[in-house]
């Protein structure tokens, strides 16, 4: 699904403040889910344009950033979102953060690529045609309007990722969460999502296994069964990051070779 439950197109800002920095604070955060401890005693403040999040396979990464738009909410310590704390700040988060999934396919539902675009706008309170030409020149201003009438379903895999980022982006949201967003992309549709993520005046908190993805970011955040391992400049963090799955690749092909 694409959208969280929105309380009313009219809700109004209240508690949120867009500028807040940082954007998000956590304060000893512990997430637990069905009695075991997937995140544990979290406290970072988040304030930079670009921060990237790594971490082996379930070290808590896509839980962590489900915190940041209510997906999630934390079993003890405190968050805060955009200067609120995050209970309260929940109704006003899709207003404030979009986010994208690994498969397309688990966040656009309208049939035709106008509508997922045009969608977003009538949650911010657009007349439905209104929200249907807007949806066009968006598109347009995007070089997509020749998909705007395209079923989502018939899209490339390039093109239904880079409609769903441009479904959350016409909302304007501050922050844009993505979850390993190109998975499944080749190197041409990849390298065009990632210039075209990098342009963008949103701060961006991307998940990804591929380090390459982090070039140009101001900081990473590494998860280790859901703790935060290490926290720092990209050069830093990356390179022991490497230098860590070198050395457990290298106990593995030790212990095969025995
Ligand atoms: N709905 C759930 N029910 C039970 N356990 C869950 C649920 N969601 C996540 N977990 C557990 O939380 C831990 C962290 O999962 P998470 O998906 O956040 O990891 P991840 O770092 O994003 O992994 P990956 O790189 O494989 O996507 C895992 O042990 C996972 O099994």
């Amino acid at each position: 699904m694409a959208f969280w439950p929105r309380k009313s197109k009219q809700t109004e800002t209240r508690v949120c403040d867009p500028d807040a920095k940082p954007f998000a604070a956590f304060e000893n955060v512990t997430l637990e889910i069905a009695d075991r401890s997937v995140l544990s005693d979290l406290t970072l403040r988040l304030n930079e344009d670009r921060i990237g999040v790594i971490g082996l396979n379930g070290s808590g990464k896509s839980t962590f950033v489900r915190l940041l738009n209510g997906l999630r909410t934390p079993s003890s310590g405190d968050l805060s979102l955009f200067g609120a704390p995050a209970t309260i700040a929940e109704p006003e988060l899709p207003r404030h953060v979009g986010f994208v999934f690994q498969n397309p396919d688990h966040q656009a539902i309208f049939p035709t690529v106008e509508e997922e675009i045009a969608f977003g706008l009538t949650q911010l309170g657009y007349e439905k045609d209104k929200s249907r030409r807007e949806a066009r020149l968006f598109l347009a201003t995007h070089g997509c309007e020749a998909l705007a009438e395209r079923p989502i379903s018939e899209l490339s895999e390039g093109q239904k990722q880079l409609i769903c980022i441009l479904a959350v982006l016409v909302m304007e949201p501050r922050l844009l969460v993505l979850d390993e967003p190109m998975t499944s992309l080749d190197a041409l549709a990849t390298s065009r999502i990632r210039s075209m993520l990098m342009s963008l005046p949103q701060k961006i908190v991307l998940v990804s296994h591929d380090l390459s993805h982090f070039e140009g970011f101001d900081r990473i955040l590494w998860l280790e069964e859901g703790r935060l391992r290490m926290d720092g400049a990209p050069h830093e963090v990356l390179a022991a990051y490497r230098a860590d799955l070198d050395s457990r690749l290298g106990s593995k092909l030790e212990l095969v070779a025995l």
